[in-house]
């Protein structure tokens, strides 16, 4: 099985927006080509890729695998390695890492949506690769299909031939045979050289609790076997390999892997951080040009975890390291704060990533946790020397004196939104630019996709700042949209912008946990909304308390929670001394879970309850 020559290979991977089919449609391959035996009935396979609880649930796929099957056509059996490919924007690093083990993408359009916003950036990283890209639309089972119209506006989006596009309907199998056909004549063999030194890229990686580390590689050159002894380019370090193979779905050893495959090694690595991503592994005592690697991740929203109950702190941690073992695009700090006591500072690659951690968190460990809102990292830059702020604790405060010669940059992303547009749909488009000048949108521009017909598409792109997309907008998009418009983004820089630190203040004591960096103009509004959820959540005290929002020495909003009047066991008629007792030894017991701040009692829930809501805006 491990002898493959490189004609006889097909490396390749799914692309499309989210839900257009791509794991449905890996199903299909896998049980055309009997690697997974069909399941017959309502129950079916259900994307076998997809491991994950949170991705069955959320029917998203976070991480990507892979899988090898063999395709007999023409006489030859081929092997066809697939990528499949996560569609969510959060995770479009993991789309350009698949596609470098790659020569050939299938570019997946649902038949009654159309392209989609994800659709034109999966599209272009795929370009940018210069691989084979094959047009298929798919659903065209569904009444509501228009494969004619999709199929245009794909060729003239894309400038793509519409006689190479493939009809198809990857849930009743519809021309599934004409794909796997496509993917052996369409895409190109991989031309590494069997005979060249070994180079095999590192592209992924997860942790095996018997076995350590296993390594998903694309050989670029050479062979490697058991027990050979290969050293890694990055680090140095060498390492035996303990078994070889494909996954088929699952791990089938086979001994050896060829230049031009793809498949995972297992070695003697015990720490997953050993596993650089990009990285060129090579064989001891040769010496090999490293393989270009990848860019590195950039985690780009930063939130701090606590546990609901304090005493379960490291229990928590010992959770969230083992689950980044297999996700390593989350970076961890740890962090202390008097509202909360001891949590973990996270930094995710956007929300969608942030929510499927918790959840996984919680699945997986058990954990009940609470999160603070979510924050983008900030750059200060002071004397020529800029530094990255990602906790707002550590934001100076508009009124130090080193702040009146800094300057404040925040990250900023060029944005995509598809919205339809015909004559019942004509109120979408306003909706949009509504929404992004209310985030404080620039250039927003908008044209027609379709060149003809009644129902037309609109694409608008815009420039707004990332801190805007981190809280509201992918939800009030949808909603404002009726759940039409799609959206993307990709990086746009740092830009100058006037952000203060908002400090939560009770009887003049700050509540660390609930700092925040907010946009001038949105001082007020911010301010206002999160001091009146304070509100409702504090629970009253012998005395009066002032919450207030605070930035640059200004009081920005103060509610006023007036004192409670009665003593808690007033209430108990007769004074019966015993049931006082319990009273009061219950609300001992209750007192463990509770904070200070200043004089303040709070309880933990209270912090849950206000950050689990959406923000103040
Ligand atoms: N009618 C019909 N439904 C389909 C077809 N292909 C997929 N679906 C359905 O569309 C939904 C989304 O399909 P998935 O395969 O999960 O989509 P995906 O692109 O893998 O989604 P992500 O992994 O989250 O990006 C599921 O409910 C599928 O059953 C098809 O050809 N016809």
């Amino acid at each position: 099985m491990g002898d493959f020559p490189n004609h006889l290979i097909r490396n390749f991977a799914i692309l499309s927006h989210i839900d257009h089919g791509k794991s449905t449609l890996a199903d299909r391959l896998l049980e055309e080509t009997r690697t997974i035996q069909r399941k017959e009935g309502p129950g079916g396979n259900k994307q076998v890729l997809d491991k994950l609880k949170v991705e069955r649930e959320r029917g998203i796929t976070v991480k990507a695998q892979t899988a090898s099957m063999f395709f007999e056509d023409g006489g030859k059996n081929y092997l066809l390695n697939l990528i499949d490919t996560p569609g969510h924007v959060d995770f479009s690093w993991e789309v350009s890492r698949s596609l470098r083990a790659c020569q050939g993408a299938l570019l997946l359009v649902d038949a009654t949506q159309g392209v989609q916003a994800q659709t034109i950036s999966v599209f272009h990283i795929a370009k940018e690769q210069g691989i084979k890209i094959i047009p298929v639309l798919n659903k065209i089972d569904l009444p509501a299909a228009g494969p004619e119209r999709i199929s245009s506006q794909i060729a003239t989006t894309f400038g793509l031939d519409p006689s190479e596009m493939l009809y198809i309907s990857a849930k009743t199998g519809l021309g599934v045979t004409d794909v796997l056909k496509a993917v052996v004549g369409r895409i190109p063999a991989p031309t590494f050289d069997v005979g060249a030194p070994l180079r095999a890229l590192l592209f992924d990686s997860s942790y095996d609790r018997y076995r350590g580390v296993i390594s998903l590689v694309s050989l670029q050159g050479g062979t490697i076997r058991k027990g050979d002894r290969i050293a890694s380019c990055h680090t140095r370090k060498k390492y035996d390999i303990i078994d070889v193979g494909i996954m088929h779905p699952e791990e089938t050893s086979t001994g050896v892997l060829q230049a031009g495959q793809v498949g995972y090694i297992a070695c003697n690595m015990k720490e997953s951080a050993e596993a650089h991503i990009g990285d060129t592994l090579h064989r001891v005592g040769e010496s090999v040009e490293p393989l270009p690697g990848f860019k590195p991740t950039r985690a780009m929203v930063f939130a701090g975890i606590f546990p609901v109950d304090s005493n379960d702190f490291t229990k928590l941690e010992e959770s969230i390291k083992r689950l980044t073992l297999t996700d390593r695009s989350v970076t961890i700090q740890r962090e202390s704060s008097t509202a909360l006591g001891q949590g973990c500072r996270l930094g995710f690659l956007g929300t969608l990533h942030m929510d499927v951690f918790r959840q996984r968190l919680e699945d997986e460990y058990d954990a009940s946790v609470i999160i603070t809102a979510p924050t983008v990292p900030y750059m200060i830059i002071q004397k020529g020397k800029s530094k990255i702020i990602s906790n707002p604790t550590d934001f100076p405060e508009a009124s130090e004196v080193s702040m009146r010669t800094a300057e404040v940059q925040e990250p900023m992303v060029n944005a995509t939104i598809i919205v339809p547009q015909g004559e019942s749909m004509c109120e979408y488009l306003g909706d949009m630019m509504d929404l992004c000048s209310s985030h404080r949108a620039q250039d927003i521009d908008h044209r027609y996709l379709d060149s003809s017909g009644s129902s037309q598409r609109v694409i608008l792109r815009s420039k707004l700042p990332l801190s805007e997309i981190v809280t509201d907008f992918f939800d009030s998009l949808k909603h404002r949209s009726s759940g039409f418009a799609s959206f993307d983004y990709e990086d746009a820089g740092y830009e100058k912008s006037d952000m203060m630190k908002m400090t939560f203040m009770l009887n003049g004591k700050p509540i660390d946990a609930l700092a925040m960096i907010v946009h001038r103009s949105a001082l007020s509004h911010v301010g206002k909304g999160w001091v009146k959820k304070l509100k409702e959540v504090i629970p009253r005290q012998l005395f009066e308390v002032a919450i207030q929002a605070v930035a640059g020495n200004k009081v920005i909003s103060r509610e006023t929670l007036s004192a409670m009047r009665k003593d808690v066991t007033a209430g108990l008629y007769g004074g019966h001394y015993e049931r006082k007792l319990k009273h009061l030894n219950k609300q001992k017991e209750g007192k463990k879970k509770m904070k200070r701040i200043g004089n303040i009692d709070l309880p933990q829930e209270a912090f849950f309850t206000v950050l689990s809501s959406k923000s103040g805006k």
